[in-house]
């Protein structure tokens, strides 16, 4: 990868993805700042060119609309110096799934995996053309959990993970890095999106710590970074049992107990 190439970060008006832009932009990246909301972009693009010195243009889009988000798919297939795509945009919603209509969970789809899809496949082939570049897709450790209730919001998060473990494998050994970043609750504006509190839950991380964490997973090359778990040998174990099962799934015949007498 080119030693600073430009960053370009979806959902990068307030919350993770206005700290990736920090961050980035204190590491001397230029940056493509992607949101519906271009007020609070230009403040926060104003602040990092005057003290970081780094260039930051601005996409406004709704990325569950298809000719905002081909917008930006164009910007990712032309744009060279794009080396690094952040696919953090994603919102939540309340309720149980009886609660929430078909529209909404539908619109939750389209910004918290379709976006993150089509994104990730407009820059890949030209990743891979150039033998480097990185995509970062923001999951979540819901995407871990269907106990946590969270049905529609937490499938997305699976897909997130799946995404990129695929991604790592695919486009991995052509030079392209894929992290995925698992964070847990995380005090930011999505709370109050999913209608809820921040402020009476406990284990909240701050926005600040969570990117540098993710961060150092990202400078580590780490496939798969949840940076509020303290032991990560847990999801060693649990990639391991997975892989375990793997080889006893290519059977000719049905498992013993589903063998039914005739
Ligand atoms: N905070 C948390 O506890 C956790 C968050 N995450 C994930 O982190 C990511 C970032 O979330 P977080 O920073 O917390 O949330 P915020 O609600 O603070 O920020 C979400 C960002 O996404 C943008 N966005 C929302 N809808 C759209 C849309 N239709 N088109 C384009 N951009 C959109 C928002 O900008 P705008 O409104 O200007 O469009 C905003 O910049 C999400 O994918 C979330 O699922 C994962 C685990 C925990
Ligand atoms: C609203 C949430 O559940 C949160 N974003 C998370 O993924 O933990």
């Amino acid at each position: 990868m080119a030693a600073n190439p430009s960053v370009l970060i979806t959902g990068a008006s307030t919350g993770i993805g206005a700290t990736y832009a920090d961050r980035f932009a204190r590491r001397g990246h230029d940056l493509v700042l992607v949101a519906r909301d271009r007020r609070r972009m230009e403040a926060l693009a104003t602040r990092l060119r005057q003290e970081s010195g780094v260039a930051v243009d601005i996409i406004q889009a709704d990325l569950t609309e298809a000719a905002d988000l081909a917008v930006v798919e164009t910007r990712l297939r032309d744009d060279t110096r794009i080396g690094i795509l952040i696919n953090n945009a994603g919102t939540a919603l309340g309720g149980s799934f009886i609660e929430q209509s078909t529209d909404d969970v539908a619109r939750l789809v389209a910004l918290n995996t379709t976006a993150m899809l089509r994104l990730a496949s407009a820059v890949a082939p030209r990743f891979v053309q150039a033998g480097e570049g990185a995509i970062i897709n923001i999951g979540s450790v819901v995407g871990l959990a269907p106990e946590f209730a969270m049905t529609v919001y937490g499938a997305t998060k699976a897909f997130a993970l799946f995404l990129s473990q695929g991604l790592s494998v695919e486009l991995g050994p052509k030079g392209v890095y894929v992290q995925a970043v698992l964070p847990a609750a995380t005090r930011t504006e999505i709370w109050e999106h999913a209608g809820a509190d921040v402020n009476t839950m406990t284990g909240v991380m701050e926005v600040d710590e969570l990117v540098d964490a993710a961060l150092a997973g990202f400078d580590r090359r780490e496939p798969v970074t949840i940076p509020p778990l303290p032991d990560v040998e847990q999801w060693n174990a649990f990639q391991a049992a997975r892989q375990a099962m793997l080889p006893n799934t290519g059977q000719e015949h049905a498992a013993a107990r589903y063998r039914t007498a005739v």
